[in-house]
Order: C-alpha cells, then structure tokens, then sequence
C-alpha cells in the first residue's frame, strides 16, 4: 500500500500582534491578492500598504485576543481528519501548508518529501475556488514543484473545489438550523449569508468562478436546510476603495433593517473556521451595525471547525479523491481556462516572464513616480484605487 498523505492548504494568520506587520507584507506581496501591471512594483507597494494596515489590523487582532485562531484550528481539523480516514480504513499523514504564515506551504511540502509520501491529496480548506486564495495556493505549488523538481510525489490529486459536497451541505444547514431554533419564530428569522469579498474586477475581467460558486452553494444549503425562510447574500470584508463585490455586508444589514427584520442569523460561508472576519468583523463591526439599524436579535452560525459532520466531508473527499484518477494542478488551471492568474504574464497560468519586455527605461520612470506618488499621497495608484 502507498504511503498517503493529505495537505490541507489554508490561509494563514498572525499568531501575534507583532506577526501582524510581517503577515500582512506577505499577503500584499502576492499577486493574487493586489493585481499590477509590473510585477516590481509589487514588493513597494506591499511594504508600504502593509505598514498602513498595521495598526488598525493589530487593534481588531487585538479584540480576538492578540492572533488569529486559524493555525490551531487547521491543525486541530486535521487531527480530526487523520483520527476519521484511520477509522474508515484509510491511513494518512497530514500537513498543514499556510499560504501567508506559519507553517507555510514550502514546509510542508519539505516535509512530505522527507516522508516519502507517495499519493498526495491536495485539499483547500477553501468550499469555493478564487484566484485569491485556492488559485494562489495552486501557483505557489506549480512554482515550488517546477524549482524543486525532486520535492514532487510521485503521484498528486488535487481538490479544486468542494462546496457541492453533501456532508459539507449537511452540516452548513445544521449549525443555521441551530440558530434558528434560538428565534422566538424560527422560521420568521431571515438568513443572512456573508461571503468575503473580491474585487469585482476578478470575476468580471479575469474570470474568477467566485461568485458564480458562492450563489450556487448558497443556493444547495438552502435547499439542503429546507425551510421556509427568506435570504440574502452579501460580501464583506472589502479592502482599499476599488469596487468589490455586490451588495456590501454593511449596506444589506442597513436595508434589512430599514425593512424591519428584527432577527437575523448570519452565515460566514467562504471559510471553513472562526478567524478575524468571524470573530471580530462579523461578531462585533457588523452586530453594532445591525443593532443600530434595529436588528436586535442578531446571530451568526457558527464556522464547521471541528463538527464532525464537517470532518465526515472532507473525509468523503479524500476518500473519493484517492478512488478517482488523478486531478492534476494543470488540469485545475485548464478547468478555469478563461482565468487569468498574474496579470504581470500576460493573464495566464504559464510562467512567461513578460516583465522582461518592458525596458529599463520604463521602470525607472514608473519607480520614480512611485517615490513622488508614495510622498505626495497623489497619483496614479490612487486614481485606480490601489492607494487609499
Ligand atoms: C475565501 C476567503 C477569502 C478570500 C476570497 C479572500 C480574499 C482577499 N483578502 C484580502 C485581504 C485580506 N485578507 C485578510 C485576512 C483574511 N482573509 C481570509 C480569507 C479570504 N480572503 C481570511 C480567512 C483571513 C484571516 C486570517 C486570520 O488571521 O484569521 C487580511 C488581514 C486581516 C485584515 O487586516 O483585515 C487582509 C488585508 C484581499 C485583498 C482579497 C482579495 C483580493
Ligand atoms: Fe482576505
Ligand atoms: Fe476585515
């Protein structure tokens, strides 16, 4: 039998408050997450944006008590994970792989080669694909293998998305049906889903099947929850002034309330665990928000974390996963053939480098107007949006 292994890809976040500088330069760092037309024009801008995110990231860090829970719970879903498979037969190693903090993705996939493993599920903890997030997992990836050629196992699978999932369903509609339950009329209460955000240039422009994934898996736990209770979809979290997906959490709550609903249940769907935008955005920013606008019986479902009904899921994933032919991280990239991945090679997947056909020249005046833009607080990056 072949040694198996399971990577759990994730995002990652500050354990500390001093973590936060660091974290925040990696994820701004990272195409995925601020598309530029130069590709060396991104480490700039990340230091800089990131060292005005800082404080105020570090002040909501603080109100969840310092740092973010996600490293302890990925791991601690991956406990569960491995206990589950080992129950069902199945024998696995896990990693953890964090896109933007410990432990990071190049860890773990030293590890694993360490390990020997030979049949390696790559799984997201993300229901949903965007570029943002399983998409730059899946790059890093593609670009470790191709520099390390030997950290390869000899055989991989990826997961690219799973939102469709019956036991995922399952458990989505118990833990809303449980907070239903606590409404004075369970099924008077409406259902406020909240997905984070993207901008509205990812799907439009480059493609994302985001919000197309986020409206149909709304749409399943609907039906999987079977009740008759109205619903509304929103995204929150947006950073920076550009347009990001509609309706705004923010906005919705205020025309819920203008409507007159007075209890609410809100459903964090894009992510698999409690983390900052739960805790804090979610618990805190948007209760205020919502008991303002007269919403006084406000409720959030809680994220699966280690439900078991959630750890039965993705345990039917690897399970079919290691049954199935193999799904190559090509393949995913295909699958997605009009996703446009880095902007700076020419929007796609491929490593053509065509930062090299823009002269020195160029990027001398472009960096020199960065310097002037980055002093004045006036430019062309303000104009698109990418400096506030
Ligand atoms: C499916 C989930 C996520 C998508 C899509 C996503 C896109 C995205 N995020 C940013 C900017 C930030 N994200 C930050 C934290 C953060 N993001 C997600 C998930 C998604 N992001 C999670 C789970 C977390 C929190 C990790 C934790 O510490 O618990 C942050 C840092 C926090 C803050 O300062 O608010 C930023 C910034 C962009 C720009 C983006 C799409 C382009
Ligand atoms: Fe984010
Ligand atoms: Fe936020």
């Amino acid at each position: 039998m072949s040694r198996v292994g399971v990577l759990l890809l994730n995002l990652g976040g500050p354990d500390k408050l001093e973590d936060v500088g660091p974290f925040l330069y990696n994820l701004f760092s990272d195409p995925e997450i601020i598309r530029l037309p130069f590709r060396w024009l991104q480490k700039p801008l990340a230091w800089f944006i990131a060292s005005r995110r800082t404080k105020t990231s570090q002040a909501n860090y603080k109100q969840i008590g310092g740092g973010s829970p996600l490293r302890r719970i990925t791991e601690a879903q991956g406990e569960a994970l491995k206990q589950k498979l080992g129950d069902l037969g199945q024998e696995v190693n896990i990693y953890v792989g964090m896109r933007y903090w410990h432990p990071y993705t190049e860890e773990a996939i030293a590890q694993i080669a360490q390990d020997k493993i030979e049949q390696l599920v790559i799984l997201p903890l993300y229901p949903q694909f965007s570029i943002s997030t399983s998409g730059s997992s899946f790059r890093l990836l593609e670009k470790l293998w191709r520099e390390q050629p030997e950290l390869q196992p000899t055989d991989y699978t990826v997961i690219p998305s799973w939102y469709k999932q019956p036991s995922y369903l399952q458990v989505m509609a118990e833990l809303i049906a449980q907070e239903l339950d606590q409404c004075p009329n369970p099924d008077e209460a409406h259902i406020f889903f909240s997905a984070h955000g993207v901008p509205k240039s990812y799907v439009e422009e480059a493609g994302d099947p985001y919000e197309q994934e986020i409206e149909e898996c709304t749409a399943l736990i609907m039906q999987t929850l079977n009740r008759p209770n109205l619903y509304t979809l929103a995204y929150q979290s947006r950073v920076g002034p550009v347009e990001w997906l509609q309706p705004y959490t923010e906005d919705a709550l205020q025309q819920l309330g203008a409507q007159g609903v007075k209890d609410l249940v809100v459903v964090p769907i894009s992510f698999v665990s409690e983390h900052i935008e739960t805790l804090q955005e979610i618990d805190i920013e948007y209760r205020e928000i919502a008991e303002d606008v007269g919403i006084h019986n406000f409720r959030r479902a809680a994220a699966p974390n280690t439900h078991p009904v959630f750890i039965q899921a993705l345990a039917e994933l690897v399970i079919e996963s290691v049954e199935k032919p193999s799904f190559k991280l090509s393949q995913a990239a295909q699958m997605k053939k009009k996703v446009k991945m880095y902007p700076q090679e020419n929007w796609e997947w491929g490593m053509t480098t065509s930062a090299e056909v823009w002269n020195g020249r160029i990027a001398m005046l472009g960096f020199i107007a960065l310097m002037i833009e980055l002093v004045t607080g006036h430019g062309l990056l303000h104009l698109i949006g990418l400096l506030q």
